[in-house]
């Protein structure tokens, strides 16, 4: 068990009140600052993320191996997480855990929760941080894997509290993919996957919440120091090429391009 038990018991419960979007939030999501992992603009390699991993409680190959290696992945909605997570977790052995597949699940189960969860996704709301937090806890333990993706989680500050709270933990990474409304907005419309949240009403909706309490999220990372900024648009290929070029500078063997030298 990698939570600290007791520092999660000590740490008292903060408000459960979403915090209200201050303007300086809403300024900064244009200047956020990523840490300087390998990308379009940064220098090859960032020593502070490399020491980071590999000082942190589980790295890609050491480290403390009770506690995976815990990266959020955050983006609008359609700016295509759950596509580049699936490209990650097989290319690269992480365990894929989708907060909005965790919930569909929860509904799928027909619990009374479930209905409680299809309502508030059906208007593009957030969801109780104590039942996504269990949720994904529970998810946690079931896996032994080493290395976790959080697709889409924390949607707001009070779900970033909540889970330090109850996990004791913080992520290692913060990906975070930046991608233009109307290309989200084309993206979404053509999903095609009878979503009950894709249509125009409800993206609408998402939109707003994702500027006035995701940001927020990713503006606290930032500050921490922990997020890589990626740009979202174009080909699943050429983003997966960014995305492969960070995990790779941050020491992750890559299965797919070893097998296919037969190493
Ligand atoms: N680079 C891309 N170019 C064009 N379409 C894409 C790209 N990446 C993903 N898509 C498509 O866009 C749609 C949304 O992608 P995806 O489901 O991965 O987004 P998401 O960020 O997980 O969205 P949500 O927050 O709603 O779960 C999907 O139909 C996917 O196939
Ligand atoms: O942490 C979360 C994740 C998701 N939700 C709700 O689910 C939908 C769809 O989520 P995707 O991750 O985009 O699949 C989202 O709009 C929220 O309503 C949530 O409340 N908390
Ligand atoms: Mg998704």
């Amino acid at each position: 068990m990698w939570r600290r038990r007791v520092g999660a018991l000590l740490l008292r419960p903060r408000s459960s009140s979403i915090p209200t979007p201050s303007a300086t939030h809403r300024r900064r999501h244009h200047l956020l600052l990523p840490v300087s992992v390998p990308d379009e603009k940064g220098p090859l390699a960032s020593n502070v993320l490399l020491l980071r991993l590999f000082t942190s409680q589980a790295g890609a190959d050491g480290g403390n191996p009770r506690k995976p290696f815990i990266a959020f992945v955050l983006g609008g909605p359609g700016s295509g997480k759950g596509t580049q997570c699936t490209r990650i977790a097989s290319d690269f052995g992480f365990a894929h855990l989708s907060a909005g597949d965790l919930l569909r699940n929860e509904i799928a189960s027909g619990s009374e929760k479930g209905e409680l969860i299809l309502d508030i996704i059906k208007e593009g709301r957030i969801v109780p941080s104590e039942i996504t937090v269990e949720l994904i806890r529970k998810a946690m333990e079931s896996t032994d894997a080493k290395r976790v993706l959080i697709d889409g989680f924390p949607r707001c500050e009070e779900n970033r509290i909540a889970f330090e709270r109850i996990t004791g933990t913080e992520p290692d990474l913060v990906i975070f993919f930046d991608c233009p409304e109307d290309e989200m907005v084309k993206r979404l419309l053509g999903r095609n996957q009878g979503r009950v949240d894709d249509n125009i009403e409800t993206i609408k909706k998402r939109l707003k919440v994702f500027e006035n309490l995701n940001i927020p999220v990713v503006d606290y990372y930032s500050s921490r120091g922990k997020v890589h900024k990626i740009s979202a648009t174009g080909t699943e290929e050429e983003i997966f090429g960014a995305v492969r070029k960070l995990f790779a500078s941050l020491g992750f063997e890559n299965f797919v391009f070893h097998k296919s030298r037969g190493l």
